[in-house]
């Protein structure tokens, strides 16, 4: 059973105390830097990153930690008091210029921790557009860029990395998976996705740039992301608002690539005619349409998906755009609490999969399949699912990988095992050394 305790932390970096008020600059770059990456610091780096365009942050001007069911609201109702407060020179004027903030979220209500982070710099870059954004207390004595630039180090290689299994070996997972498939012909539910984790464990904590950069080069069609810990490279955009409006990529159905071209263009095909994926899709679309719906004044959902190709898998995709009539009143990010969690990471009927998930998965999900991303000033943001994912423990140099699959009737144990494991192939390949 999903506990529905409302545990609220509010937690701030050192200097902030009362209510802080912030001082936030944005100025154009002339010369855009050829990576985002390569600015950053080794020390709690932000990113959010596709195409060489995005966001990459470093420093805490200011955090919230929220839990519970009221994660999503209590962090929003903390960043527009923010904003009220906040005294903003902004010479650029792009979605992410201004004030902003990073964001990871809990899949689930319990357990696990949610944050929002203000960096105390940002560079962004959108086309031949770059900028750099300091945020400081009022009062505090003005962030020197140039002193940020020195403190750029050599990103460092994991060292000897060894993988193990998580919550659940193989034969486990295969016998969870199964049990899912009888609880759905039953008629218990229609779809349930399930997840497990693999542990991977180096000598040296983890210089996170170093996977970013990897997943950012190898999977440059996908979000690359770090909020606290938590990195990967996903392909799916729950919610994205602009300027009024809103899309969101759903992806639903999956094959393996095999590398061989030719095979894969048939086995796209085969995707794109695959009853059981075309199913599995459907809720997916449902589920993120149907939460849109009241914040719409008008919405476009294609009638069949395409096939994305990542070069580890294909997936059926289906981007539904919107336009927001309510952006005044309703953030980014309570539209995605108005999504989460959608058919892609958790079922079909949504409690009927909650429950399921807890009882059987075996397995604390924490921020892997929850919302993550990044919102400015206006509510607008994007927030991605944190998919292909990974979450660093510890002392830093343990990782959790994490890969889900949506299970409906028709699924087969075996082939969804495979295809979990195909899903942990970016993050696994992104810990490779040198
Ligand atoms: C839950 C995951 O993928 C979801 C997103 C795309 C395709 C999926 C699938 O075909 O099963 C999953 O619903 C994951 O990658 O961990």
């Amino acid at each position: 059973m999903r506990h529905r305790r409302v545990l609220w932390v509010f937690v701030t970096s050192a200097p902030i105390t009362g209510d802080p008020s912030l001082v936030v600059r944005t100025v154009a770059l002339d010369d855009a830097p050829a990576s985002l990456l390569s600015r950053v610091p080794a020390e709690g780096p932000l990113a959010w990153l596709r195409r060489g365009d995005g966001l990459v942050g470093w420093g805490e001007a200011a955090v919230v930690h929220t839990a519970g069911a009221t994660r999503f609201t209590d962090a929003d109702k903390w960043w527009s008091e923010l904003v009220g407060r906040a005294e903003v020179t902004d010479g650029v004027n792009e979605p992410g210029s201004g004030l902003v903030c990073f964001g990871s979220f809990a899949f689930g209500d319990e357990p696990g921790s949610s944050v929002l982070v203000v960096p105390r710099v940002v560079i962004g870059r959108r086309g031949d557009r770059a900028w750099l954004t300091t945020i400081e207390l009022a009062g505090a004595p003005s962030v020197d860029s140039a002193a940020v630039d020195a403190e750029v180090t050599q990103i460092v290689p994991p060292a000897n990395v060894l993988f193990a299994d998580g919550a659940r070996n193989s034969d486990e997972w295969l016998a969870v998976v199964s049990d899912a498939i009888g609880r759905i012909e039953a008629g218990a539910l229609e779809k349930v996705v399930l997840a497990r984790d693999l542990i991977a464990t180096t000598d040296v904590p983890i210089d996170v740039r170093w996977p970013l950069r990897k997943l950012s080069r190898d999977y440059p069609m996908c979000w690359t992301f770090h909020v606290d810990g938590l990195f990967g490279a996903t392909p799916e955009m729950l919610v994205r608002r602009e300027r009024g409006l809103v899309t969101s990529r759903v992806l639903a159905g999956t094959i393996r690539r095999t590398g061989a071209d030719e095979r894969d263009l048939a086995l796209a095909a085969t995707l794109a005619r695959s009853s059981k994926d075309l199913e599995e899709h459907e809720y997916a679309v449902r589920s993120v349409a149907d939460a849109l719906d009241p914040h719409c004044s008008s919405m476009n959902v294609p009638e069949a998906p395409f096939v994305l190709h990542l070069p580890n898998v294909m997936h059926l995709a289906t981007d539904v755009a919107g336009v927001v009539h309510d952006s005044a009143t309703v953030s980014s990010l309570k539209l995605a609490e108005a999504l989460h969690p959608s058919a892609a990471v958790g079922g079909t009927p949504t409690p009927a999969a909650l429950a399921l998930i807890d009882e059987i998965e075996g397995m604390e999900r924490g921020r892997y399949a929850g919302p993550v991303g990044w919102m400015d000033a206006t509510g607008d943001g994007e927030w991605g699912l944190a998919l292909r994912s990974a979450e660093i423990v510890g002392d830093g140099a343990t990782v959790r990988l994490f890969a889900g699959c949506g299970i409906v009737a028709d699924s087969d144990a075996e082939a969804e095992l495979a295809e979990s494991q195909a899903k942990l192939v970016p993050v696994r390949d992104s810990l490779a050394g040198a």
